[in-house]
């Protein structure tokens, strides 16, 4: 059973994120689901405290890319938290297994190798619908829920 909502959250539970630098990478494959998980995650980090200006947003071609996409940011911003936004949908083949274990493997890996936290904001879904539910549809947005995610391991960061 999915999580009933995936935005919802209680403040007084988060740290403030006034002192927090993020970077966000932003898969362009199936954009009109990545984009709102973007602006889920920006509106979460705003609304406790993030500062617009201490938000990087970069875009990359496909979830895979995120790989790499957040190795770089990493390597080359000074930041507190990363967020890799990424939308796989099931095609025809096996294609959808070799990219979603490939992202996941990968971000997994960039949370070993590096101290800084990459947050993985990849929607793995059967249809599209299931996509749509889950950024901004009746489950939530799944960028607000990493959103929280970056800003709690920033501050465990901080230990
Ligand atoms: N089918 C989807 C892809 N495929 C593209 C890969 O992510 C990658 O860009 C390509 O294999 C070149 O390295 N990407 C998604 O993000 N979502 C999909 O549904
Ligand atoms: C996850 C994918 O790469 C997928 O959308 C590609 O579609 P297909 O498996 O039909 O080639």
């Amino acid at each position: 059973m999915a999580t009933t909502n995936l935005s919802i959250y209680d403040k007084a539970t988060i740290p403030n994120a006034k002192n927090f630098r993020f970077g966000i990478v932003v898969s362009e494959w199936n954009s009109e689901i990545t984009d709102n998980l973007f602006l889920g995650a920006k509106e979460a980090l705003l609304d406790n405290g993030a500062l617009s200006e201490n938000i990087i947003k970069w875009d990359v071609p496909g979830s895979f890319e995120l790989i790499y996409g957040c190795k770089k940011m990493i390597e080359t911003q000074k930041l507190d938290a990363v967020i890799a936004i990424g939308n796989v949908i099931q095609g025809e083949t096996k294609h959808f297994d070799f990219v979603c274990e490939g992202v996941t493997q990968g971000i997994k890996d960039l949370n070993i190798k590096y101290d800084i936290p990459t947050i993985f904001c990849v929607l793995t879904d059967n249809t599209k619908q299931q996509s749509l539910d889950r950024s901004g549809g009746k489950h939530g947005n799944k960028g607000v829920e990493c959103a929280i995610a970056a800003i709690k391991m920033a501050a465990l960061r901080q230990f």
